[in-house]
């Protein structure tokens, strides 16, 4: 269906560097023709645990990494779960460093609290999740291995990982130098084995980092080549870079609204029409309505208590607000859990997991 519009690598390039109004008009005619048969705009009730800030990377736009780092107690983990149990949220989210039990310190923390490493503590406090919550983990820690994927598929509903961008290129600049971990070959082959897995997955672009329109169209490519292959991807976020003071990379100039809107168009006309584009509308604030015009029809997980600590500077919008501002473009607000309908089944999910959600949703 997207190859109504374009089909060739270059059309899409050719398209990002245009400065020319009538193409992109006629573009977002094109792509939005489907939009009007869409009705809903989704979104997840969420508690955000940053489980650790310490992480083994150190990438150009990160704020949340910190050498003084933090690793969250047991009873903090769970005070925080229990309340988003009480304001009614759905999703566990754990994003935190990449592999922080290479720092030593942190494996000995580890080990007085009676863990191994960093996925048996995680793993220990998915489980607690689903025995004392309605909450439902989702897993963004950066890389993990084949068999860390599968022991983690036991207790996830969904994971996810940025591929961020597919250049190698990047790796040589600001954005990645001392990032090991956004290596996009190895990054491809974690969303390839969570494929493999049959795990439902998240992934996205980080846009504005450098990168140009060529790596961009190829991502997105890339992205498209797995969804196609593993049916695994539910959605692909569209994140536009938000500068931060004392990052390395504070003088880089944040992509524009325009440019946003041309990559969410290309995004929609590469992609399988299945899968959800997603842009965080904490991050969004001024644009997010344009953007459902262009095939945006998910804001990704929002919560109501506790602050996105990637992006601490933009706080989320109240849900009642969302829904305003979603309907004045006359789209539906409907909460959906980290896990989309279509992956509700004993293919995707782990029996526990299962289990779960048919008691969320008969409550
Ligand atoms: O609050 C945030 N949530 C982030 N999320 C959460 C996401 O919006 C939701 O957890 C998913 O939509 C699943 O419901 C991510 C999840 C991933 O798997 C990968 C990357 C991100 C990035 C962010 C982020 O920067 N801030
Ligand atoms: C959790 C995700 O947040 C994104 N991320 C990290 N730093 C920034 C920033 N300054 N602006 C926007 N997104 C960012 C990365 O894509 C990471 O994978
Ligand atoms: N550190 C992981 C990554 O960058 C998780 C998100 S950033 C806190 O992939
Ligand atoms: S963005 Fe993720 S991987 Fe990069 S430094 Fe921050 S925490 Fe680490």
């Amino acid at each position: 269906m997207s190859s109504e519009v374009f089909k060739h690598f270059e059309d899409y390039v050719s398209f990002l560097e245009s400065k020319d109004p009538t193409t992109v008009i006629n573009t977002l005619r094109l792509v939005g023709e489907r939009e009007r048969k869409k009705k809903y705009i989704t979104y997840s009730k969420n508690v955000f645990i940053p489980l650790c800030n310490w992480c083994r990377n150190f990438c150009g736009y990160c704020i949340f990494r910190r050498e003084n780092y933090k690793l969250m107690k047991e009873k903090e983990v769970k005070e925080m779960l229990l309340k988003g149990n009480r304001y009614g949220c759905k999703e566990a989210l754990f994003t935190f460093g990449e592999r922080v039990d290479e720092n030593p310190k942190i494996r000995e923390e580890l080990k007085k609290m009676g863990y191994e490493s960093i996925l048996e503590y995680l793993y220990h406090l998915e489980e607690w999740c689903l025995n004392n919550t309605n909450l439902l983990p989702h897993t963004n820690c950066g890389l993990l291995e084949y068999e860390e994927l599968k022991m983690l598929k036991e207790v996830n509903a969904s994971m996810g990982i940025m591929l961020e961008n597919s250049s190698e290129r990047l790796m040589n600049t600001i954005a990645h130098r001392n990032s090991p971990g956004k290596d996009p070959k190895k990054r491809l082959e974690m969303i390839e084995n969570a494929g493999k897995l049959k795990i439902p997955f998240t992934t996205g672009i980080l846009v504005g980092i450098g990168e140009n329109s060529e790596e961009i169209v190829r991502s997105l490519m890339d992205i498209r080549e797995l969804s196609e292959k593993y049916g695994h991807i539910q959605e692909v976020i569209i994140q536009n870079f938000r500068s931060k003071r004392g990052i390395p990379m504070e003088d880089f100039k944040e992509p524009s609204p325009f440019k946003i809107l041309k990559v969410i168009l290309v995004a929609k006309m590469i992609l399988p029409p299945e899968v959800s584009i997603q842009v965080p509308p904490n991050l969004n604030r001024e644009t997010g309505q344009l953007f459902l015009l262009a095939g945006v029809d998910d804001w990704g997980g929002v919560s109501p208590i506790t602050e996105d600590y990637v992006n601490p500077e933009a706080p989320w919008p109240e849900i009642e607000t969302l829904r305003e501002y979603t309907e004045e473009v006359g789209y539906r607000l409907r909460e959906r859990l980290p896990v989309y309908d279509r992956y509700i089944s004993r293919e995707w999910l782990s029996d526990r997991i299962l289990n779960k959600i048919y008691n969320i949703k008969k409550d």
